[in-house]
C-alpha cells in the first residue's frame, strides 16, 4: 500500500483524492493537510472526504503530514506548492504535481528538486488529455499550415489562473509542431482593431462561469471547412484517478521529471 499525504485537504480536489485513495487498492490517505492559518486545520479528514473509515485530522503543515507518508499529492496553489515541494525534498518523499499557474521560474524549480526525488508533475491527469496533446500535434502537422489554429478552453467561476495549464500545454505542443517560439504567436483575447489574422498566430481563448469542471477545444480553421478536436471533463474524479496511479507509480521510481504519458505508457 502506497502511504498519500493529500496537501490542499479541504480543496476541491484534495477531498476527491482523499475519497477515492480510501477506496483505493494500492493507495492510503494516511495524512492530510492546509496552510496553518486555515478554518479546517483539526478537522476530521472523514468529514471533508465523506468517508467515514478514514481517520485522523487535517494537519497544519507539509512536516507533519509527510512524516507518516511515501508520496505527497499535490492540488493547491504555486507558492504552496513550492513550498511543500521544499519539505518532500528535505524528507526524501516523492511527489504527485497537480497545481497549474506555475511560473517558468518555478517550473525550473521544480525541475531541480526532481534531481534529489522522483516527480510526477502535470497539469491535466485524466487519460483523454493525455491522449488529446498527442492528437493535437498530430493534427496540426497533418493538416498543415493553411490551417489556423485556435484554442478555447472554459472552467468554473472559481479557477484561480487562465488561461489553464492545460490550455498552456496544448499551445506549446501546436506552437512545437510549426515550428514557432510560443511567446511570439499567442494572441489571448483579441479587442480593437486587431487587424487581419496573421498566418504565424495562435488565438487563445478563456471562459469562465458556474460549475464547468474543464474543456478544452483545439479549432484547426481552414477555407471551406472546420475541425474541433475538444475533450470535456464530466467530474473532477477523472483527474483524480489519474493523480492516485501517479502516487502508487512515483512510488517506485528513481528521482527524475516524469509526466502523465509516462505514468500511462503513451510515451512513444
Ligand atoms: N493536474 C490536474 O489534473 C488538475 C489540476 N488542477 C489544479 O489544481 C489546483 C487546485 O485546484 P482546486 O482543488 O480546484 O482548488 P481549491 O482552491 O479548491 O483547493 C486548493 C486547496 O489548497 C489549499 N491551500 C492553499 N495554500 C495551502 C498551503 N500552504 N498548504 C496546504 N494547502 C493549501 C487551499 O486552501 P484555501 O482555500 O484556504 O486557500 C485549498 O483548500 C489548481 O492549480 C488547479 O488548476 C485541478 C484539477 C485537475
Ligand atoms: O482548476 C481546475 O479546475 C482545472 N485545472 C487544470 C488546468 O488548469 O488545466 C486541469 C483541469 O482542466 C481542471
Amino acid at each position: 500500500m502506497v502511504k498519500v499525504a493529500v496537501a490542499g485537504a479541504a480543496g476541491r480536489m484534495g477531498r476527491r483524492i482523499l475519497a477515492l485513495s480510501a477506496a483505493h487498492e494500492e493507495a492510503v490517505p494516511v495524512s492530510g493537510f492546509e496552510a496553518p492559518n486555515s478554518e479546517y486545520v483539526g478537522r476530521p479528514l472523514s468529514e471533508l472526504a465523506g468517508v467515514a473509515s478514514l481517520e485522523g485530522v487535517v494537519a497544519d503543515s507539509a512536516e507533519k503530514a509527510l512524516e507518516i507518508a511515501d508520496v505527497l499529492v499535490d492540488f493547491t496553489v504555486p507558492e504552496a506548492t513550492m513550498q511543500n515541494l521544499a519539505v518532500a525534498a528535505r524528507l526524501g518523499k516523492a511527489c504527485v504535481i497537480g497545481t497549474t499557474g506555475l511560473s517558468v521560474e518555478e517550473r525550473e524549480k521544480i525541475a531541480s528538486y526532481a534531481k534529489e526525488i522522483p516527480v510526477v508533475f502535470a497539469p491535466n491527469m485524466s487519460v483523454g488529455m493525455n491522449l488529446m496533446f498527442k492528437l493535437a500535434g498530430m493534427i496540426t502537422k497533418v493538416l498543415g499550415p493553411d490551417y489556423a489554429l485556435e484554442v478555447l478552453e472554459a472552467h468554473h467561476d472559481q479557477k484561480k489562473d487562465a488561461p489553464s495549464g492545460t490550455a498552456v500545454k496544448i499551445i506549446d505542443e501546436l506552437a512545437k509542431q510549426r515550428g514557432w517560439d510560443v511567446d511570439e504567436v499567442c494572441a489571448h483575447g483579441r479587442k480593437g482593431l486587431v487587424g487581419a489574422r496573421p498566418k504565424e498566430e495562435i488565438g487563445v481563448s478563456v471562459i469562465r462561469g458556474g460549475d464547468i469542471v474543464g474543456e478544452h477545444t483545439v479549432y484547426y480553421i481552414g477555407q471551406g471547412e472546420r475541425l474541433e478536436l475538444t475533450h470535456k471533463a464530466q467530474s473532477r474524479d477523472t483527474f483524480v484517478q489519474g493523480a492516485i496511479r501517479a502516487a502508487v507509480w512515483i512510488s517506485q521510481k528513481e528521482p527524475g521529471l516524469y509526466d502523465m504519458p509516462d505514468v500511462l505508457g503513451l510515451t512513444d
